[in-house]
């Protein structure tokens, strides 16, 4: 018995020894592997899609409130696993030092094409480098900020009259309404040397034009929460026909006005007067006329520009409005920087806010951008990258599969009946509205940005081939690990030197404008029309919140507009 018993404790302490040794090395090994990889710290999955989708309404502060547990983490879905990260370091490798491995992918590219086609929003690789070249050549010359300067303070007045009046003749005025006019007048005069004036409606073509391009717009959004949007274009209904409908008037009107561009300057080449600064003409004059190039090229400048302007500014007023005491030392800078004597109209004030008055206003600089930092325009970017998994087997609702799989000759059987006949049209309805309810879980069935390889980022967290990674600049504009305890405070001072100069921050941890070799390309544009508009109104007016009490929220779409608009109160300056 003895023997059976000390037989046993020696192979037990042998066993738990071995057991020991082996724990012992492998730690030794792992501190080992720690000096050349950096260690896992993450707890890997902090829940699920449907969280999300849970969290709709307030999605953006669901994802802060994730962000602030942990700095990375990651979402379970049914469909592929979704990467959020906060960190900056981790930020400046997607977008700078891994740049190669990250891209936009086709699930943007499917949502925007119809409206936006090949523009720089939508694509990647060669054909991104070749018009991020062109643009930013163009973007940088003196010719194109002279002129768009002076449709900015042309605009700006226009837009503080129309306050005026809405201010006498309504009960509140609709700014965000009327940045979203004034950003659209301006972006399309600088890209087609036309005046569409959405703001006041005096051109028939342009009102129409303008409404095509805001429904379209909306329609295109709607893409990315109803994924039934693949089928109902199939069928031309709903939204879709109502896009398609609208992408006809934007093409009409767009096309009209780039051949008879093509004309004018092919049948005087040397007449002075054909020599225009608008970006149709400058890219005429260097021999780019194809038209499907330049519609696209133009388009995506108007659309990348109108709503984020529009909305930042919407905000700032917001802001002003909540933090009265900023609005007044702001309207003070604008009336020191252009040194006003007299009372002067619109139009003139409009004239003073030059690019020498504008680099004086650091303080009106720093509360847009602060402004920036808690509502970025685009409250989160989504990174992707050729997947692993073939959209065709991702995308079931979709009719541009192979048809040789199972589900896509499924589905074309259903789309091969005569949609006419009204039980099968209503059985599509019922599937389409199906499919509407679960819009967010139909999202994971595309193809967003994700990684090309596996990587890991620089805090350690593991990314897989066919990942999605996306940064959200909303959170991390409210991370007290980046912008210390009142990371929530709107301080525009955080932005200012001792002198009251405006230091900028690295922007991979103020991402409102992306960072890296795809960086805003309108950045300085924006800011400039910005400026101008905010100098010109505060000039004029004293802005309150129609209403005080209202709790004012976003909408959660691809822009942070505020839901409901915004309705103020403004005062017209007296003196
Ligand atoms: C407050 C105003 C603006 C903000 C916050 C903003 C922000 C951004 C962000 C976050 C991106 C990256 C989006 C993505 O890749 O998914 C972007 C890209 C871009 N923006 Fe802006 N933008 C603003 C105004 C403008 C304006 C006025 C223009 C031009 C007139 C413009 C032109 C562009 C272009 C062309 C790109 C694409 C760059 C590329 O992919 O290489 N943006 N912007």
């Amino acid at each position: 018995m003895d023997y059976f018993r000390n037989t046993f404790y020696f192979a037990f302490s042998a066993i738990l020894v071995l057991i020991l040794g082996v724990l012992f090395s492998r730690r030794r090994q792992l501190s080992n592997d720690d000096k050349v990889k950096r260690k896992k710290r993450y707890h890997p999955v902090a829940g699920t899609m449907f969280s999300q989708l849970l969290n709709f309404n307030t999605l953006w502060d669901y994802m802060t409130d994730q962000c602030c547990r942990y700095k990375t983490y990651r979402l379970l879905s049914p469909f592929r696993s979704e990467v959020y990260t906060s960190d900056p370091a981790n930020v400046e490798y997607i977008l700078k030092t891994n740049f190669q491995n990250y891209g936009k992918g086709s699930y943007n590219y499917n949502n925007l094409k119809d409206l936006l086609g090949d523009g720089i929003f939508t694509v990647d690789g060669d054909k991104w480098r070749h018009q991020r070249k062109t643009s930013s050549y163009e973007f940088s010359t003196g010719v194109l900020r002279k002129f768009s300067s002076v449709v900015f303070q042309k605009n700006a007045a226009k837009l503080a009259r129309v306050v005026s009046e809405d201010a006498n003749s309504k009960p509140t005025v609709d700014i965000f309404d009327l940045f979203l006019k004034a950003t659209l007048d301006s972006t399309f005069q600088v890209g087609f040397g036309i005046q569409l004036d959405s703001m006041c409606g005096s051109s028939d073509e342009g009102t129409l034009f303008a409404n095509a391009f805001d429904d379209s717009s909306e329609m295109t959004a709607w893409r990315y929460v109803d994924a039934s949007w693949t089928i109902k274009r199939f069928l031309n209904i709903g939204s879709e026909a109502k896009l398609k409908k609208n992408v006809k008037v934007i093409d009409e009107f767009v096309y009209k006005l780039i051949h008879t561009k093509i004309d004018l300057m092919s049948n005087s080449p040397n007449d002075a007067s054909m020599k225009k600064d608008d970006i149709l003409s400058r890219f005429l004059a260097s021999n780019v006329t194809d038209p499907k190039y330049l519609r696209d090229i133009i388009l995506n400048f108007i659309i990348a520009g109108r709503d984020t302007t529009a909305a930042t500014l919407s905000w700032f007023l917001y802001m002003l409005c909540k933090h009265p005491h900023i609005q007044v030392t702001v309207a003070q800078e604008v009336r020191e920087a252009t040194r006003v004597k007299d009372n002067l109209s619109f139009e003139e004030f409009a004239a003073l806010v030059t690019e020498e008055a504008l680099e004086k206003m650091q303080y009106l600089h720093a509360a847009i951008t602060e402004t920036l930092r808690l509502h970025p325009a685009v409250p989160m970017v989504i990174f992707a990258a050729i997947s692993f998994i073939k959209h065709n087997k991702t995308c079931f609702c979709s009719y541009k599969f192979d048809s040789s799989t199972h589900l896509s000759e499924f589905h074309w059987s259903m789309f091969d009946v005569n949609h006419q006949h009204r039980t099968v049209q209503k059985l599509l309805l019922f599937l389409i509205e199906f499919a509407k309810t679960l819009g967010i879980v139909f999202l994971a069935l595309q193809d967003p940005k994700i990684c090309f390889s596996d990587d890991t980022l620089p805090d350690g967290f593991d990314v897989k081939k066919g990942d999605m990674v996306a940064y959200v600049p909303y959170a991390m504009g409210r991370m007290k690990f980046i912008w210390g305890d009142d990371a929530e405070v709107y301080r525009p001072e955080r932005w200012l030197n001792k002198d009251g100069v405006f230091q900028n921050e690295s922007p991979f941890k103020f991402t409102a404008f992306q960072a890296g070799p795809r960086i805003c390309l309108g950045k300085e544009f924006a800011y400039r029309q910005m400026k101008i508009f905010s100098a010109v109104l505060l000039q004029f007016f004293t802005f309150k919140l129609a209403d005080e009490t209202k709790v004012v929220n976003y909408r959660t779409m691809i822009n942070l507009h505020i839901k409901g608009g915004l309705h103020l109160h403004a005062f017209l300056r007296t003196g």
